[in-house]
């Protein structure tokens, strides 16, 4: 028996300068929907989930083209300029949605929508419980060369002990709130990183290194035989 509810929250906000294209990324269509809706779905899909926050662009054109009609458990609102500032944003509509401070969030990228249902149960059954929250990740699989300013080997750093950060990241809400009170937007790169900074430990879940970030154009390229064939586990 828990005392704290479960959040979504989706950054959907990015403009994709990697991508390099004409429409935002989040709405690019990979097996047959835009990246956004399978990033919704699978927040949505977690049957503990009260309700998913999407925080879109202000000047996002698209929003409506996939909000899934009449689910009353999710919301939207407006993002920043930095992710952090999104997510920022995202916990404040939160708030005026009803979630409390002891309430939990699991934080996601839009753009990682291959991420494997089984995945997210985990990281909720391992995380939920922990003050100092936890996150989806991956173990460093290759050797790992450190470049010098001509781009040749300066050393081959170990890669022991270091794991590649994905997400959803999965925090108390108010502590996330406080931790990224206290950091500049651009200072980190994710939520886990913040929450570094106020003392915490946050716990590393190891999840399927396939949930990559849908960052430049050939990324298409496996995460479309990915939801095609339904290996995220939706439907399966
Ligand atoms: N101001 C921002 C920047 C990013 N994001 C979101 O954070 C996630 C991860 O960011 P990334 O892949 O870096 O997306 P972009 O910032 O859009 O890409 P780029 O860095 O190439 O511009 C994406 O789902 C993106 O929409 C956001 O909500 N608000
Ligand atoms: C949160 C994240 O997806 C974890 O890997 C990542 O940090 C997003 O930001 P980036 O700008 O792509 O590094």
């Amino acid at each position: 028996m828990t005392d704290y509810r479960l959040w979504g929250l989706i950054a959907a906000a990015g403009v994709g300068q990697r991508m390099d294209s004409e429409g935002p990324k989040q709405y690019h269509r990979i097996a047959g929907r835009p990246v956004l809706g399978w990033s919704i779905d699978a927040l949505l899909g977690m049957p503990d989930v009260t309700g998913v926050m999407v925080v879109r662009n202000a000047d996002d054109r698209y929003f409506e083209t996939v909000l899934p009609s009449g689910d009353s458990r999710c919301s939207d609102c407006v993002g920043g300029a930095q992710r952090q500032a999104s997510v920022r944003a995202g916990l404040a509509a939160l708030r005026h949605w009803g979630a409390d401070a002891d309430d939990r969030v699991l934080v996601h990228d839009a753009a990682r929508p291959a991420v494997r249902r089984d995945d997210i149960r985990r990281l909720i059954e391992q995380v939920a419980d922990d003050p100092d929250g936890g996150l989806l990740a991956a173990p460093v699989r290759d050797t790992l060369k450190r470049a010098d300013r001509d781009r040749r080997v300066a050393s081959t750093p170990s890669r022991e002990g270091l794991w590649q950060a994905m997400t959803p990241q999965l925090f108390p809400l108010g502590r996330l709130e406080s931790a990224l009170a206290m950091v500049a937007d651009d200072a980190v790169t994710d939520e886990a990183q913040a929450m570094e900074r106020l003392g915490a430990r946050p716990r590393l879940v190891a999840g399927d290194p396939g949930n990559i970030k849908y960052t430049y154009p050939q990324d298409a390229y496996w995460l479309a035989w990915a939801l095609d064939r339904k290996w995220t586990g939706e439907g399966a």
